[in-house]
C-alpha cells in the first residue's frame, strides 16, 4: 500500500532547495553522505531499538546501554569505521554510555595532559577499548570549585609511588559517567602533596577493577550513585562513586606534561601554563555547543511538523480548522527557536576551528589565545546550553497534550538534555568566568593592549558608548550592520558599566560578589554577540542551492530581532536603541515569519534525521500521528490486560465496601 504523506501539501509550497540545505547543515557534502548512511544503518538494526526506553527497569536499561555499546564496537571494527562514521554511530544510536566518556574525556586527556611517553603507553590501549576509561574529578563536596577538591596523592619516594586517598566523606569521587559500574580506569584529579606540600590539582591514571574479572582492585570502594531524573533518559549512564583507601600507583601515572615529579620527589613546572590541567574541559564544552544544536533541532522538528498537523478552531462553513502553526502565537514562539537551531550550528562549527586553532598553537607552545578559548567555549556553551533546554520544553507546550506523552519523544529528551546546563560547569559559573574576562579587557583598555578576536569591538568603545542605532523603518532591521552595531553597542555599554560599579568597591572581589547577576547579564550579551556575528560571518560565505542563502538570512534576522524583542530592556536602558524602534523591531518580525511560514517543514526536513532518530510519533516524517498515537496507546505494559492486576485486591474490595455503606 502507498504510503500517505500527510505533509505532502506542506512539502509543495517550500520554496527552497531542501537538498542543498541539507549539506550546509551537515557542514559538506560528504558529511552528509556519512551521517545519511550511518543513520539508517542504525535505524535498521534490531539492536539499536529505543522504543521500549522508558518503560525498563534501571538493571535492563544499562543492560541495554552494555549490548548497545558491545554491538556499536562491533560493528565499528566490522565495517572499519572511521573516526568520524563511529562518532556518528555513537551519535545516532542516541543513549548515553559509559563510552562517551572514554572517548569524549578519557583520551583527550591523556592527549592533552599526558606526554609523550604516557600517550604511546595509554592510548592504544584505549583505542583498541582494551581498558575502559572514565574522568573523575567532581566529588561529593566539590564540582563547580575544582581547587577545593580533596582527594590526595601523596608522592612516597621510598617507593616511587603515589598513594591515592580520600581522606573525608565529601571527598568520594562523586558524578563521574561510565565510573559506577563499567570503567576499568580513571583518570583522577587529586591534589598533588610531595614532602609535606600541596600543590594543587593535578590528574593521575588509575586502574580500578581487575580485567580479569572486573572486580574492585584491594582499598577501592565503588559504585553507581542511583536514579537520575525522568524514565530512560540519561539513567543508561552508570554515574559512580568511588572512595580510595591508600591506594598505591607508580609515579609515572600522573599526567605530566604540565609539571612533573621527579624520582627524588622534586616537583617540576614547565612553561605550560597551569591551566591545561583544565584542557579537557574546554575540548568538551566546545563538542556541547554543536550537541545544543543538535538536540535543540530535534526538538524544534517534531514541534514544526506537529504544528503542521494539528488543527484548532477556525473552521469555516464546515472547512478545515486552522493548522495551529498558522497562528502567530505560535510561530512567534516557535520560529526563534528554528532559528536558534541554525544559529548553534554555524557558532558550533567557528568553535571547532577556534578550539583546532588553539590546539595546533598549544602545540607549538604559543599559549596567547587560550584566555579567549576558554572564554568563549564557557560562555557558548553556557549560552547554547541553557537556550537549549528552555526551547525543548517550550517544543513540549507548542505539542498540547500530545506533547507530554513519552511517545512524542520530548519528555525524554528533555530529562537527557538538562543536565548539560550543570556538567561540563555549571552555567552561571562559567558566566562568571566570561565576565571576569570582560573586565580584563575593559580594564585594558587605552593601555596600549589592543583588544582582539570576539573582543575586537570593544576597541571602538568609545564610538560605542554614544553611538545611535540607525534605524527609521523596519526594514532598516535587516542591515546586517545595524544589527551588528545594535549588539555591539549593548554588549560593551554592559560591559563598561560593570566595569564603572566595580570600581566603587574597596575590593575587585567585594565587587565581584556583589555585582554577579549584572555581570552574568553582561557575559550574556557578549556571547549572543558572538552568535550573531558567526551567523553573519557564515552569511558572506558562498552558500550553493535555489533560495538557500535567502532562508537562512531571513533566520539569523529572526534570530537576532528575535533577541533584541526579548532582551529590550538591556537595549533600551543602555540607550542602544529607541522605543520606536524597539516597536519596528515587531513590525519586522512579523514580517519575516510570513516569508519562513511555507518553507518551514523543509528547513526542519534539512536536517534530515530520521524517524529512528527523532524518536516521536508527533514528528514523523509523514505526518500520521493520529493513527499511530492510538496504535501506540495499545502497546503500553497496562493494557496487557482489560482488568488491571490488583483488580481483585483493591478495586473489588473498596467498590464492595461503598455498596454495604449505600445499603446502610
Ligand atoms: C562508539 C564509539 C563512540 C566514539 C565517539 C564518542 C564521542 C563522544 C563525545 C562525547 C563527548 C562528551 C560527552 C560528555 C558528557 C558530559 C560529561 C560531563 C563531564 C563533567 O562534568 S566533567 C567535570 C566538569 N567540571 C567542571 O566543569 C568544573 C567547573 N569549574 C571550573 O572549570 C573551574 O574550577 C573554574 C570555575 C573555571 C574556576 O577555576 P579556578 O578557581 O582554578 O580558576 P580561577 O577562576 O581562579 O581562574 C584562574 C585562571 O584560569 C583561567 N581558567 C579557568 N579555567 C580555564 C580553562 N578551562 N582553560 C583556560 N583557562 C582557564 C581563568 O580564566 C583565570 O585566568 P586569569 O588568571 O583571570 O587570566
Ligand atoms: C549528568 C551529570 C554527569 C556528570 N558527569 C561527570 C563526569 O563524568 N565527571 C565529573 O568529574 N563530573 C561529572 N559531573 C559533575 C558536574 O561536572 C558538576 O555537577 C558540575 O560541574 C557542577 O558542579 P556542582 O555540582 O558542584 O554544583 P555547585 O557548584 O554546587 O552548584 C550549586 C549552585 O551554586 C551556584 N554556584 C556555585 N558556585 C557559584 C559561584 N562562584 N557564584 C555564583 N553561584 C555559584 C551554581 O550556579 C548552582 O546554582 C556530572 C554531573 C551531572 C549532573
Amino acid at each position: 500500500m502507498e504510503e500517505i504523506d500527510h505533509l505532502g501539501h506542506e512539502r509543495s509550497k517550500i520554496e527552497f532547495d531542501v537538498e542543498a540545505m541539507k549539506i550546509v547543515w551537515a557542514g559538506s557534502q560528504r558529511a552528509l553522505e556519512v551521517s545519511d548512511r550511518i543513520s539508517r544503518l542504525v535505524a535498521s538494526d534490531p539492536i539499536f531499538r529505543k522504543d521500549d526506553r522508558t518503560i525498563l527497569s534501571r538493571k535492563e536499561l544499562f543492560n541495554t546501554t552494555l549490548r548497545k555499546s558491545a554491538h556499536a564496537w562491533k560493528r565499528i571494527i566490522e565495517l572499519r569505521l572511521t573516526e568520524e562514521e563511529a562518532s556518528r554511530l555513537r551519535f545516532y544510536i542516541d543513549q548515553p554510555a559509559f563510552m562517551d566518556l572514554h572517548w569524549g574525556m578519557f583520551i583527550p586527556a591523556i592527549k592533552g595532559q599526558g606526554t609523550e611517553e604516557q600517550q604511546k603507553k595509554w592510548l592504544p590501549l584505549a583505542y583498541k577499548m582494551q581498558i575502559i576509561g572514565c574522568y573523575a574529578q567532581t566529588e561529593l563536596g566539590h564540582g563547580s570549585n575544582v581547587q577545593g577538591l580533596e582527594t590526595t596523592a601523596t608522592f612516597d619516594p621510598k617507593t616511587d609511588e603515589f598513594i591515592l586517598h580520600s581522606p573525608t566523606l565529601t571527598s568520594s569521587k562523586w558524578w563521574p559517567g561510565g565510573l559506577g559500574k563499567a570503567s576499568t580506569h580513571a583518570l583522577i584529579y587529586s591534589r598533588l602533596i610531595t614532602d609535606g606540600q600541596d600543590h594543587g590539582v593535578h590528574g593521575f591514571i588509575v586502574q580500578l577493577r581487575s580485567l580479569d574479572d572486573h572486580l574492585p582492585l584491594p582499598g577501592i570502594t565503588i559504585g553507581d550513585i542511583g536514579i537520575k531524573f525522568g524514565n530512560g533518559a540519561y539513567n543508561s549512564m552508570d554515574n559512580g562513586v568511588l572512595r580510595f583507601d591508600h591506594v598505591r600507583i607508580p609515579r609515572d601515572q600522573m599526567l605530566m606534561r604540565v609539571s612533573q615529579v621527579t624520582r627524588e620527589g622534586k616537583y617540576l613546572q614547565s612553561d605550560v601554563p597551569r591551566q591545561l590541567v583544565y584542557g579537557t574541559m574546554v575540548y568538551v564544552r566546545q563538542t556541547i555547543v554543536s550537541d545544543a544544536s543538535c538536540a535543540l533541532s530535534r526538538a524544534v522538528c517534531i514541534a514544526t511538523r506537529y504544528s503542521a498537523v494539528r488543527r484548532q478552531f477556525g473552521s469555516q462553513d464546515g472547512g478545515p480548522e486552522t493548522q495551529v502553526i498558522d497562528y502567530k502565537t505560535q510561530q512567534n514562539r516557535l520560529f526563534p527557536l528554528l532559528a536558534s537551531a541554525y544559529a548553534y550550528r554555524f557558532v558550533g562549527e567557528w568553535l571547532k576551528w577556534l578550539y583546532t586553532d588553539v590546539t595546533q598553537r598549544l602545540q607549538a607552545n604559543d599559549f596567547s589565545t587560550l584566555p579567549e578559548a576558554h572564554a568563549c567555549t564557557a560562555g557558548l556553551k553556557s549560552l547554547t546550553t541553557s537556550a537549549t533546554a528552555d526551547g525543548i520544553e517550550e517544543c513540549r507546550k507548542l505539542c498540547g497534550g500530545h506533547g507530554y506523552l513519552c511517545s512524542s519523544g520530548l519528555p525524554e529528551l528533555f530529562a537527557v538534555y538538562i543536565p548539560a546546563c550543570t556538567y561540563e560547569g555549571d552555567n552561571i559559573v562559567l558566566l562568571l568566568q566570561v565576565s571576569r574576562f570582560l573586565m580584563k579587557t575593559v580594564s585594558q583598555l587605552g593601555s596600549g593592549i589592543k583588544p582582539v578576536g570576539t573582543t575586537a569591538y570593544m576597541g571602538q568603545v568609545e564610538h560605542l558608548m554614544q553611538c545611535h542605532c540607525d534605524v527609521q523603518r523596519a526594514e532598516d532591521w535587516l542591515k546586517p550592520s545595524v544589527i551588528l552595531a545594535a549588539f555591539q553597542a549593548r554588549a560593551a555599554r554592559m560591559s563598561v558599566a560593570c566595569a564603572q560599579n566595580l570600581s566603587k568597591f574597596s575590593s575587585q572581589e567585594e565587587g565581584f560578589a556583589e555585582l554577579s547577576a549584572d555581570l552574568v547579564e553582561a557575559a550574556v550579551a557578549h556571547c549572543q554577540l558572538i552568535v550573531v556575528t558567526k551567523y553573519i560571518e557564515k552569511l558572506q560565505q558562498a552558500i550553493p542551492g535555489k533560495g538557500v542563502k535567502e532562508q537562512l538570512a531571513a533566520l539569523c534576522n529572526i534570530y537576532a530581532l528575535s533577541l533584541i524583542h526579548k532582551h529590550q530592556g538591556d537595549f533600551l536602558a543602555n540607550g542602544c536603541i529607541t522605543p520606536k524602534q524597539a516597536s519596528l523591531v515587531n513590525w519586522q518580525l512579523r514580517s519575516l515569519y510570513a516569508q519562513v511560514r511555507p518553507n518551514v517543514i523543509g528547513l526542519v526536513d534539512a536536517f534530515n534525521y530520521t524517524d529512528h532518530y527523532l524518536g516521536s510519533i508527533l514528528g514523523r516524517y509523514d505526518g500520521n500521528v493520529y493513527p499511530k498515537l492510538y496504535e501506540e496507546a495499545w502497546k503500553d505494559p497496562l493494557n496487557d490486560s482489560v482488568v488491571p492486576d490488583g483488580y481483585h485486591e483493591f478495586i473489588r474490595p473498596m467498590l464492595k465496601q461503598q455498596l454495604r455503606t449505600a445499603r446502610l
